[in-house]
Formats: structure tokens, C-alpha cells, sequence
């Protein structure tokens, strides 16, 4: 239950936002993104996480992975303010977590607009826009402008002017990434962003996620049941699975001792063609099954 190398990490994710080791020193001096202290949370008597200690540097790829109610979109919104520790702090760009915060982005567990919403997918994109790090309200052309590049930066503009409640999933799904980027955050909280993409828009999707963290050093915690689609972009992951924790680089937890561990079940990762695949989980909806030919770690 403990942080595997974090300031190695920190550095890591820092040097690839910089591109110069100068850089990297100069970026991991900043404040952290987001730190969790002895962070933990319980509902009554069931304990989700505890004593957590986090940090993740500005430009930082986190991925949260774990079974079905270990408590990954409970940890997003603890960080988005939403639901107060048990023990511990939490802080965002060294202030106390709060609501409305416009440090952050964020794209929400998928659930559909009503087929009936007059909202079109530029309005909804704009709403990302009002307001916030943009001081004074960005209006007229300026406004549309930005719209505009939000919308074709996620491949949306064919659609712009059709109601959201028309949309597919997956098109709702790129919008509400647009929208979550729109005020250019020091972190953005992903909710399994990239459920019902097909596998063009999910890596369409993953690389627009990366390259804000490169070009702005948005700290980035993406919540996923499936590591694969983002595996190039993950710096650390964050296990989390029968009140247990771990942190550490993919190699380092993605590991069937680890997991085993963790699951107290035996539970195989196997490394195909820079894939990983999980073979064994109690919880079968968790990862990808399957039997490939390739090496165990
Ligand atoms: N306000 C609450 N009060 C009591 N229990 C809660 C509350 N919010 C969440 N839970 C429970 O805490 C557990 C963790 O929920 P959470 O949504 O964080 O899990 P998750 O890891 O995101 O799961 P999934 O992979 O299914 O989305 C669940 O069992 C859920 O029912």
C-alpha cells in the first residue's frame, strides 16, 4: 500500500510537458496539481480507500483503475468537492478542494441527454466557455471562434448546430470532452471518457486529453476499466481494489503479484504487443479477457 516513486514519476511526466531537463526542474518546482494527504473514504462502516497520500505533478497522466465500486468516481468527486473525506486532505493547485472550482475540467461518466434537449453541440461546448479563467465573458466572434476550434479539434464540426439529444453516444461523448477543455484547466477529471467510442474516436479522444497536458501541463486523472487505449499516455495508475491502494508506473502495478495481492485471488497480467491483459479477475466486467499468447509479468 504504498506511493512507488512519485517524485520519479513527478519528474517523468514533467520532463515529457517540458521537453528539457532544465524544463522538468523548473516545472516539478511548481506546486503539485493535486495532493491527497492521509486521504481516505468510508461509507458507514465500508472503507473505500485510507490513508492515501498523493501528489500529481502539473502534466501528470494518472490512470484510476479497479473493480466496480472501489470508490474511482467517489475519488473524482472528492477532488471536484463534491463529497468531503472521511480522514485526510485534498487539495487542488495547493488550495482546499471546493466546488466550481475553474481549475478544473471535467468530462462525466457518460449518461445521455433527453432526446427532446433544444441544446445544440455548439451551445453546449460554449457553455464550457462562459465565464471562468476567461475573465471577461468571451462574446461575439471570439467566442465562436474558440467554439469552433473546441468543436473541430474533437472532430465535431459536421454536427454543430444538431441538437445534442440527437447524437449518438459516442458524438455526445466528444462534445463533453471539447466542453471539459474549453477553459484550458490545471486538471481534468475523467470519468471512463471514452466508453461507447468507437476505437477512432477513443484514440482521437486519448490524444486530445494528451496533448493539453503537453501543451498547458493540465494535470490529467483518467478513470477507466480498460488501460490499453491510453497506455502510451499513462505515467502512473492508481489501483484501487478491496480497500487497498496502489500506486506506481503501469510495469510497476500492473503485475500479476500486485494484483494477486490485491484481489487476494490469483489473477494472471499478461504483456502482449504493448497490450495488457488481465486474465482471472473475480470481477469479470473489470478488464479485458482473454488468452493471449505473450509474457506473463
Ligand atoms: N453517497 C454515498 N453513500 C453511500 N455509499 C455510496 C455513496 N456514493 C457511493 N457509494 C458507494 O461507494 C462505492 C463506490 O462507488 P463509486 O461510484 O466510487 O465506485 P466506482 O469505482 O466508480 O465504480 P464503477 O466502476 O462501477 O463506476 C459503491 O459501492 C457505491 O454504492
Amino acid at each position: 500500500m504504498s506511493e512507488a516513486e512519485p517524485e520519479q514519476a513527478a519528474t517523468t511526466a514533467a520532463a515529457a510537458v517540458a521537453g528539457t531537463s532544465a524544463g522538468a526542474a523548473a516545472v516539478t518546482a511548481r506546486a503539485a496539481a493535486i495532493e491527497l494527504r492521509r486521504a481516505g473514504l468510508s461509507y458507514g462502516d465500508r472503507v473505500l480507500w485510507e490513508n492515501l497520500d498523493l501528489s500529481v505533478a502539473p502534466g501528470e497522466f494518472l490512470a484510476v483503475l479497479g473493480p466496480n465500486g472501489s470508490g474511482k468516481t467517489s475519488l473524482l468527486r472528492v477532488l471536484l468537492g463534491l463529497q468531503p473525506l472521511t480522514t485526510g486532505t485534498a487539495l487542488i493547485a495547493g488550495q482546499r478542494v471546493r466546488t466550481g472550482s475553474r481549475h478544473i475540467g471535467y468530462i462525466p461518466q457518460q449518461k445521455a441527454f433527453r432526446a427532446g434537449s433544444p441544446l445544440r453541440a455548439r451551445d453546449l461546448v460554449g457553455l464550457g466557455l462562459d465565464g471562468h479563467r476567461w475573465g471577461i465573458r468571451l462574446r461575439g466572434r471570439a467566442f465562436r471562434q474558440r467554439v469552433d476550434e473546441l468543436l473541430e479539434v474533437v472532430g465535431a464540426s459536421a454536427y454543430a448546430d444538431v441538437p445534442v439529444g440527437m447524437l449518438s453516444g459516442g458524438e455526445q461523448q466528444r462534445l463533453r470532452a471539447a466542453q471539459a477543455l474549453a477553459t484550458d484547466p490545471q486538471v481534468l477529471l475523467c470519468d471512463e471518457p471514452l466508453l461507447s467510442l468507437d476505437l477512432h474516436h477513443q484514440q482521437a479522444v486519448s490524444a486530445l486529453i494528451d496533448g493539453q497536458r503537453r501543451r498547458s501541463g493540465t494535470a490529467v486523472v483518467f478513470v477507466t476499466h480498460e488501460i490499453n487505449p491510453i497506455i502510451d499516455y499513462v505515467d502512473r495508475v492508481l489501483y484501487l481494489a478491496g480497500g487497498q491502494f496502489r500506486v506506481g508506473t503501469p510495469e510497476e502495478v500492473m503485475t500479476t503479484e500486485v494484483l494477486s495481492d490485491m484481489y487476494g485471488t490469483r489473477v494472471r497480467v499478461i504483456r502482449n504487443e504493448g497490450r495488457l491483459v488481465v486474465v482471472g479477475l473475480p470481477d469479470a466486467t473489470t478488464h479485458e479477457h482473454g488468452q493471449h499468447e505473450g509474457d506473463e509479468d
